[in-house]
């Protein structure tokens, strides 16, 4: 072969790599592609949910029954608590969401446990969920303790058999053997929290959903609730949580999601975002938090 002709096919074998480059991507590229596919615990795209509330407060009998003869009970307005949320949570990371009141971080825990199905957009979780959200919320007033066990066990998606077996974990953890036969309707609402974190928390869940619950029940609950809770915690579990301590936020979490007026403001390393959130809460006015800008994850 003389060197024109080594060189055309040189050239020939350089322009198909280059061909088989654009039309299947590199293997390395691919890898890392799987990889963070895998890696997804939690994923939104453009996740919308909206609510409808009536135009004013209808607070006596009598205006109900006018305004039921009247049809004019119906009138809503529409109502985005969460709109158009995306992002990524991969597995293993503990990630802190914060925001003003009504900025609708409860409603997104709630879309990402499966309470409400989103209007509009993606939802992809891989795993099983714990949510400790409203704690006792499900509870029927009128059976006893024990059987709320079996009904929120339920609920939670775990069979009778498997509460069975720990149900004597339940009821040691939840301090109350004395009462547990009792109406829940008589109990005080530490109680109900007591019950129901002690039902939310039997097993080891892939993904831990956390409400403003880091505090529940008395001294000594709230001491062992928390050591639960960080045992939890610690190995792959993903953590989301919501809570208005951005010191908690700041020691249990790496990355945190900033919502405002349902939309995603910013997100990414936890004290980065934390910094930036309390620098807005001290500047807060409400012209200045209008203009924040969402973006996109
Ligand atoms: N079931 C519902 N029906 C109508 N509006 C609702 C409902 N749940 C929440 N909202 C409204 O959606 C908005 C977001 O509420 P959400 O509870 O998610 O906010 P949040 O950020 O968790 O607030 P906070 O920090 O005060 O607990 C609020 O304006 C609230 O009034």
């Amino acid at each position: 072969m003389n060197n024109k002709q080594e060189n055309e096919e040189n050239i020939i074998a350089k322009i198909i790599n280059l061909f088989r480059n654009i039309i299947s991507p590199k293997k390395e590229e691919k890898l890392l592609e799987n990889k963070e596919e895998n890696n997804i615990a939690i994923e939104l795209k453009n996740v919308s949910l909206s609510f409808k509330i009536g135009n004013d407060k209808i607070d006596n009998l009598k205006e109900y029954v006018i305004r039921t003869l009247n049809r004019t009970k119906e009138k809503k307005t529409i109502f985005k608590a969460t709109n158009d949320v995306s992002f990524k949570i991969y597995k293993g990371e503990k990630v802190g969401i914060i925001g003003f009141n009504g900025a609708g971080k409860s409603t997104l825990l709630k879309i990402i446990s499966g309470v409400y199905t989103p209007d509009e957009g993606e939802l992809i979780v891989n795993g099983n969920i714990a949510p400790l959200l409203s704690l006792g919320a499900g509870f029927d007033k009128n059976y006893s303790g024990r059987e709320n066990v079996f009904l929120n066990g339920a609920i939670l998606g775990y069979d009778e058999e498997f509460l069975r077996s720990k149900y004597d974990e339940i009821l040691e953890f939840s301090e109350l053997s004395e009462f547990i036969n009792l109406p829940v309707k008589n109990y005080s609402s530490g109680m109900l929290s007591k019950l129901g974190f002690s039902i939310a928390t039997i097993v080891n869940p892939d993904i831990l959903i956390l409400d403003e619950v880091l505090g529940v029940g008395d001294i000594n609950f709230r001491k062992k609730s928390k050591e639960k809770l960080h045992s939890l915690m610690e190995s792959n579990t993903t953590v989301l949580l919501v809570s208005h301590s951005i010191k908690e936020i700041r020691t249990i979490c790496d990355k945190a999601i900033w919502i405002d007026k349902g939309k995603v403001i910013d997100m990414g390393e936890v004290n980065s975002i934390c910094d930036k959130y309390e620098e807005a809460a001290k500047n807060a006015s409400k012209e200045k938090t209008k203009k924040l800008k969402p973006q996109r994850f």
